[in-house]
């Protein structure tokens, strides 16, 4: 569904220092630099996946994402999106793609969201029954009932979210590019959103890309993720073979009526340690027989096998540089 092949964006930005004198300088002297946000990326992702898009700030998410969907032009390199090449943008291509950026809203501000959905209806030129249909499943899906009449500035962020999406989705895109989707959402509405997406995904084989910082985000919704740093794909594939490889560790939570005193190099490195609970840090293999070990020499109240934190994971992968 969406091929890139050798994807490179440069900008050319002014470069000034500071002060007045280089301010008056500037006027006769303009000097460039040239910044590479993308450099060299190459991937597919075949229909109905949804792929994490992973990286550090300023790595080159959002400038990728903009190319997409045909919002920038490539400096050099190949896409095409459902057969299209974005930036050409034919029409029929922006009825198969959607765009979401959790920083900025699609919908307009003094009216009610009702009355965007109807002006996109216009563009998109979805025709009457359709539009009733999917206005009535999104409503359904995403719990839009009380917020269709509101005006848009009265809603909040969570609610605005919702009809976002709604709005991002009634000329059901094939495509989905989705930047940031749950920023600044409740614990609560952040789960809401995500379940959304994922049934959305199974029942309509959406392709969606994704980029998130919160990894909850990511473990919830992509078994694939691509990872890019200062402008290059560092990973792409599984994300378990990632948790695999760059923390092939579990933690084993261990709580106990009282703590033991004991020498726990026996058993693990300490990650933590609080009043009557230790959490250790376990080669994967040997997580098991630790833990039986523990179980029979103490009296253990509850004991928990966990993969590490996905941050963390992601974290090694952007030390690393090369995966
Ligand atoms: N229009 C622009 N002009 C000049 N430089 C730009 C422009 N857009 C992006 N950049 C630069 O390109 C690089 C990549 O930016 P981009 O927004 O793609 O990163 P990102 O991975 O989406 O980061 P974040 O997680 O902070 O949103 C950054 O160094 C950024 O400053």
């Amino acid at each position: 569904m969406i091929r890139v092949s050798h994807l490179h964006k440069s900008f050319r930005v002014h470069r000034r220092d500071a002060g007045w004198l280089e301010a008056v300088r500037h006027l006769w002297r303009r000097d460039y630099r040239v910044i590479e946000a993308v450099k060299d990326v190459s991937f597919t992702i075949e229909k109905g996946e949804i792929v994490g898009f992973l990286g550090p700030n300023g790595a080159g998410k959002t400038t990728t994402m903009k190319m997409l969907a045909g919002l920038l032009h490539p400096t050099s390199g190949e896409i095409t999106v459902g057969g299209f090449v974005p930036f050409e943008q034919k029409p029929e291509f922006k009825k198969m793609m959607s765009l979401v950026m959790g920083q900025k809203s699609q919908l307009i501000w003094d009216i009610p969201p009702l009355e965007t959905f109807l002006v996109n209806k216009a563009i998109y030129d979805i025709d009457d029954r359709l539009f009733r249909q999917t206005l009535e499943e999104l409503t359904e899906l995403l719990d839009l009932a009380p917020l269709l009449d509101k005006p848009t500035r009265s809603l909040s962020l969570g609610q605005r979210m919702r009809c976002e999406l709604a709005a991002a989705l009634l000329h059901r895109p094939h495509v989905l590019f989705l930047d940031e989707p749950t920023i600044g959402l409740d614990v609560h509405t952040q789960e809401n959103v995500r379940r959304f997406i994922v049934d959305y995904n199974r029942e309509h084989e959406t392709t969606i890309l994704l980029t998130s910082h919160y990894m909850g985000d990511v473990a919830a919704l992509c078994d694939r993720v691509m990872i890019i740093n200062y402008g290059r794909l560092i990973y792409d594939g599984d994300l378990s073979v990632l948790t695999e490889k760059l923390a092939p560790y579990k933690r084993l939570e261990v709580r106990f009526s009282r703590l033991p005193n004991v020498d726990w190099s026996e058993y693990g490195e300490v990650a933590e340690m609080e009043e009557g609970t230790v959490v250790l840090r376990v080669a994967r293999e040997a997580a098991a027989e630790t833990a039986a070990r523990l179980l029979e020499r103490f009296d253990v109240r509850d004991i928990n096998i966990e993969d590490p934190p996905l941050e963390e994971v992601i974290a090694r992968a952007f030390w690393e540089e090369r995966v």
